[in-house]
């Protein structure tokens, strides 16, 4: 009954403001900003409380203006119903996904958010090693996990690392030996995927093969590009009795032109691994940066292999 009558007075404000607007417009465009604003204020605290059919219904209202606004039907003005407008399209873009595929946007989303927070911390890094401008720092989190940053300089445009770590991540085994195989199992739009990773069984030696269910997400900031992961799981997809299943994340990856070349990219890189297993830590804390650095050798290789004056016949 509540539902129902929630549902009348939202449809009532929905046509209230359809009226004004085709009032609005029949009426001559002096008048049009004063009245969006006035049916941007009716309707935008409702948005927020709104669910399924009444959000599904506030989508499309906004879709129509913004159809309108295009076709040069109306303009809006500066202060502008544009944001609203925005997350109009941002609720489409999640209300045309499943339940499932929301859950592994947002996870993704939360690993990539979190990891960046640790990554960009100020204090507490100590440095581990220092090799040929590949710098590795180590910094303890609340409870007792050391995580690992490694920064180096890397001969490719963010872009071009995007391609190869991200939409790529299936053709990691071929460069990397530390890598048996990755599995995209489910991908959400471009940006977002649940990943199956197997270590190779000579992978950081002493601590053996491993496998990963993890969700990755790829994301673009002015000239940055983001990767996040975090440990995920799928019901299709249970931990193995063959594989110690180990959790990475929430990790990054941050890819920055260097200012004098954005041919050539700064590469930061999180390593927040738990490992699981009967472990020393001393152990697993010599294992994990020598894996970094191992990575960004391979990595470095397999760029070193595409460029063209490289492969000259
Ligand atoms: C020490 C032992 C247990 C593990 C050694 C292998 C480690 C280093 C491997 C196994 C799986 C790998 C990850 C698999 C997938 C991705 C997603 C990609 O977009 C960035 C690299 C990243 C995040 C890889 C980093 C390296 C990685 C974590």
């Amino acid at each position: 009954m509540e539902a129902l009558s929630s549902f009348l007075s939202f449809t009532v404000s929905i046509k209230a403001s359809r009226g004004l607007l085709l009032f609005a417009i029949s009426a001559g465009a002096n008048m049009l900003p004063a009245v969006l604003k006035l049916c941007c204020g009716i309707t935008y605290p409702h948005l927020r409380s709104m669910a399924g059919l009444q959000r599904a219904a506030l989508v499309a209202f906004g879709q129509e203006i913004a159809h309108w606004q295009s076709r040069g039907q109306i303009t809006l003005p500066a202060w502008s119903c544009l944001r609203w407008t925005e997350e109009a399209e941002s609720e489409q873009r999640t209300s045309v996904l499943a339940d499932e595929d929301v859950f592994y946007l947002r996870q993704g989303e939360k690993a990539l958010n979190e990891a960046l927070k640790i990554v960009e911390s100020k204090d507490g890094w100590t440095l581990e090693t220092a090799e040929n401008g590949d710098v590795i720092y180590s910094k303890v989190l609340t409870g007792s996990r050391r995580v690992f940053r490694l920064e180096a300089e890397l001969d490719a445009s963010p872009e071009e690392l995007q391609d190869i770590l991200f939409f790529r991540v299936e053709e990691m085994h071929e460069w990397n030996p530390s890598i048996r195989r990755i599995k995209v199992l489910k991908h959400v739009g471009r940006d977002t995927m649940v990943t199956h990773e197997v270590s190779a069984e000579t992978a950081g030696n002493l601590i053996g093969q491993r496998d990963f269910l993890s969700v990755r997400h790829s994301s673009k900031s002015g000239s940055r590009v983001y990767l996040g992961g975090a440990a995920t799981r799928l019901e299709s997809l249970p931990p193995q009795p063959e594989f110690v299943r180990a959790e990475d994340g929430p990790t990054c990856i941050i890819l920055q032109p260097l200012q004098d070349r954005s041919d050539r990219s700064r590469f930061i890189w999180l390593l927040n691994m738990d490992v699981k297993g009967w472990l020393p830590q001393s152990l697993v804390n010599k294992a994990l940066p020598r894996a970094q650095a191992d990575f960004t050798k391979h990595l470095r290789r397999r760029l070193a292999a595409q460029k063209p004056e490289n492969n000259r016949c």
